[in-house]
């Protein structure tokens, strides 16, 4: 990059994006352009195209050094915004490997052209990188050759679905017995008073010969699973329930999630049901209670003030029940600043719900049990803004591109003293569920 970026950022008006393409109205149509970088809720959210700058980065101090970065980019940057709210200016996307130790490169990509919609209105950012800065009609140019007159923007969008192929599901590192043993060893551990809780993943690889239709699963996940957010950064896609820090100004907000129900083994008895089991289950309590703890406890040091529930509340989605509670916080300054959204992920990951419980021992464990490297499995995958604003959820129920015909898919379980192996495995396979589904696999 020669220049600084220059950015500007132009109101849309009324989320009406499909007043270019009729056909596929709302951000969703967006995802059939090839590459688009996503973070996208009930229809809000942001998409990405193109890219004038990216930072890559791994080990221990990958959150800091993506910070340091971003905060030198933004600080030469123009960047001029007429929308003004979280999102808006400029924006980047990004992806954390779980572990210090992994070899998968934590990223932060700045996209050339971003569009979302946020309350009902949309909006778009042009960034450019050769010292010049955008006019409002360049952005709007951008947006309409970019979302479509239609022409190789819907490869498939709209195309009636491909013909049954030859999709089938490969092992990935451990096979279901081995899993099961690591989950038997894990509650050993646990037994032994080595740790109180222990999140294990597995892998398994889903080849399609014909392609994987990258735009296709995101678009198939954003109506399946409206409530979650879903994310694709690069190879890595999914939909994710569990929301690990939400910056907007002052205010953070979180997402708990631990205990879980296979909405086919509640066998359509509903919401009353999960309450029962879930709420009323001490293990399925106490898997929870650590999660939260662990969250309040790493954002207690960040907040002026802090309310999380009581009583946590039953989050229902298309493939399972989860046990959830929403923790909000005013953040104190630090330094005489509030803190970033990158700030506060470094602080905060990884959470019980993912890791375990001591930190450093059940992440000890993961490495010596699951045999795997999560890659950006369950770390942190959202976006941010100049202000520091930005979204961070928790990259679960998702999986990793590998090539052209290939895609990894991860699930895990938090293990404590009373979990049995069986259960816990039947309980990947749920997890599972929202990609096999958009990838075109019944299971
Ligand atoms: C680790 C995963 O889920 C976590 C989030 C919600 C509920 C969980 C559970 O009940 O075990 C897990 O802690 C995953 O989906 O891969």
């Amino acid at each position: 990059m020669k220049h600084p970026l220059r950015a500007l950022t132009v109101d849309l008006g009324a989320a009406d994006l499909g007043a270019t393409d009729p056909g596929t109205a709302g951000l969703a149509s967006a995802l059939s352009v090839p590459d688009a970088q996503c973070w996208i809720r009930r229809g809000e959210g942001q998409v990405g195209f193109g890219e004038v700058a990216r930072f890559t980065t791994s080990g221990p101090d990958r959150f800091i050094e993506a910070e340091d970065w971003w905060k030198q980019l933004v600080l030469e940057a123009e960047i001029r915004d007429e929308v003004e709210h979280p999102g808006t200016g400029l924006l980047a996307f990004g992806s954390f490997a779980f572990s210090k130790t992994s070899p998968y490169a934590s990223r932060l990509v700045v996209p050339e052209l971003v569009v979302g919609v946020r309350d009902g209105r949309a909006w778009a950012t042009l960034a450019r990188g050769d010292g010049i800065v955008p006019t409002p009609e360049e952005v709007r140019r951008a947006v309409v050759r970019t979302l479509g007159s239609g022409e190789g923007t819907r490869t498939t969008a709209g195309a009636a679905p491909a013909a049954p192929g030859p999709v089938r599901l490969g092992l990935g590192a451990l096979g279901e017995q081995r899993w099961m043993d690591a989950v038997a060893a894990g509650v050993r551990r646990i037994a032994a008073g080595e740790l109180e809780k222990l999140v294990l993943a597995r892998d398994i690889v889903v080849e399609d010969a014909r392609g994987i239709d990258r735009g296709g699963v995101l678009r198939r996940l954003t109506s399946a699973y409206g409530d979650t957010w879903v994310y694709g950064v690069d190879g890595l896609v999914g939909a994710t329930p569990e929301m690990l820090i939400q910056v907007a100004g002052r205010t953070a907000q979180a997402r708990v999630l631990a205990g879980t129900l296979d909405r086919r083994e509640a066998d359509g008895k509903g919401l009353e049901y999960a309450e029962r089991v879930l709420a009323g289950s001490p293990k399925q309590r106490h898997e929870h209670e650590i999660a939260i703890q662990s969250l309040t406890t790493a954002l207690e040091p960040f907040s002026e003030a802090m309310n999380a529930h009581d009583e946590p509340f039953i989050l229902e989605l298309p493939n399972v029940f989860h046990l959830a509670s929403d923790v909000r916080a005013e953040l104190a300054d630090v330094e005489g600043h509030v803190p970033t959204s990158l700030a506060l992920i470094n602080a905060l990951h990884p959470t019980a719900a993912v890791c375990g419980t001591p930190t450093s021992v059940a992440g000890a464990l993961i490495r010596e049990l699951e045999g795997l490297d999560r890659g950006p499995y369950a770390g942190p995958v959202g976006w941010l803004d100049a202000a520091g604003n930005g979204e961070w959820g928790i990259a679960l129920r998702g999986g990793v591109l590998e090539s052209a015909t290939e895609m990894r898919l991860y699930a895990g379980c938090g293990i404590v003293e009373a979990s049995d192996p069986a259960s816990e495995l039947a309980e990947t396979w749920a997890k599972f569920r929202p990609m096999l589904e958009a990838l075109g696999i019944e299971r």
